[in-house]
């Protein structure tokens, strides 16, 4: 469904050029649900307006829904459907009117176009809300308008830019339900960008992590997770038996530690933790709590880049 190759783009800002995005590889098989995950200005938003064929490439080639997004851009934008971080519907016309122009756009009849839109409320609830205008609809009513806006042409392939973003966790997870309805049900292909890294953990069957215009990790939330970062296991002791607790635990794994606890990072807590509370126990050295956690995606970054995906955002925000 997706299919790129070195793709770059290079803005050129005053006499500097912005390397926005520096050569990416992508495959996306149909039906999948892909999270692109990522910093502020790593290159999510230059990279989707790319695929979804509104800006050029500077190197590269990139096939979308089976058309290359150079040379038959109008293809690409007839198969898939783009929701960006802005609401699509405007203000003049009720909910059901924007749908059907928005229909109409894509070359709908106008018949073909209210049917469709009937049956895009239907599959996001939105029916009770046809007569209304969009500026009356709730934050989480007006994005399930704007994904509804991105559907009525039946697109093989959903681009969604920050789907959840600004919205309050009930209407998250709302906005949630009808994106996985949506695949279910209409077996689309889902290709979105979020900032909420829980979300893309257990939402996202694929999570392609970008930086700097790369991509650096690319694989299931679990695959990455134990591939690259690991689970933790904290056991505090004494501060005296802080440093040969540390010596000991550094055998099965990366160690830090503070004044009363160690830390040490492996690829299986459940198959490590009696391993090294046994080793202690021989050393002499009493571990007075014990307790192993599992990574999240942000530990995933941090081992990547040795930044916390979760600052790199609110640093640049
Ligand atoms: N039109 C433009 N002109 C100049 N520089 C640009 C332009 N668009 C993007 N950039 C730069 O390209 C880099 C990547 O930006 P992009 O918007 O793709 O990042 P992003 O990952 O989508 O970030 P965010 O999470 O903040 O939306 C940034 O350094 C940005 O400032």
């Amino acid at each position: 469904m997706i299919h790129a190759r070195g793709l770059t783009r290079t803005f050129k800002v005053r006499r500097e050029s912005v390397e926005a995005v520096r050569g990416i590889d992508l495959d996306v098989e149909p039906g999948r649900l892909v999270a692109f995950l990522g910093p502020n200005g790593a290159g999510k938003s230059t990279t989707l307006r790319m695929l979804t064929s509104f800006l050029p490439p500077t190197s590269g080639r990139a096939t979308v829904a089976g058309h290359d997004v150079v040379a038959d851009p109008a293809a690409v934008r007839a198969r898939i459907g783009y929701v960006g971080q802005k609401n699509s519907a405007g203000e003049n016309f009720r909910v059901r009117d924007e749908l059907v122009t928005q229909g109409r756009c894509y070359g709908l009849t106008r018949a073909e176009a209210g049917r469709r839109a009937d049956e895009v409320l239907d599959l996001l609830d939105l029916t009770p809300l046809a007569r209304r205008k969009p500026g009356t609809l709730s934050g989480g009513q007006r994005r399930r308008l704007d994904i509804a806006m991105g559907m009525v042409h039946r697109p093989d392939l959903l681009f969604l830019d920050e789907p959840s973003t600004g919205l309050d966790p009930q209407s998250r997870n709302n906005i949630w339900e009808h994106i996985l309805r949506l695949r279910e049900e209409h077996g689309t292909t889902l290709f979105l960008t979020t900032h909420y890294l829980d979300e893309a953990d257990s939402m996202a069957e694929r999570v392609v992590v970008i930086d700097h215009g790369r991509i650096i990790a690319d694989g299931t939330a679990e695959r990455l997770k134990s591939d690259l970062a690991g689970d933790q296991i904290t056991v505090s002791v004494a501060a005296e038996d802080v440093p040969r607790a540390s010596g000991i635990a550094a055998r099965i794994g990366e160690v830090s530690s503070d004044e009363t606890a160690v830390r040490v990072r492996v690829p299986r807590a459940d198959a490590a933790l009696p391993d090294l509370l046994r080793a202690l126990e021989d050393a002499g050295v009493k571990a007075l709590t014990a307790e192993s956690s599992r990574p999240t995606l942000d530990d995933v970054f941090l081992a990547l880049t040795g930044r916390s995906l979760r600052e790199s955002g609110q640093e640049a925000a």
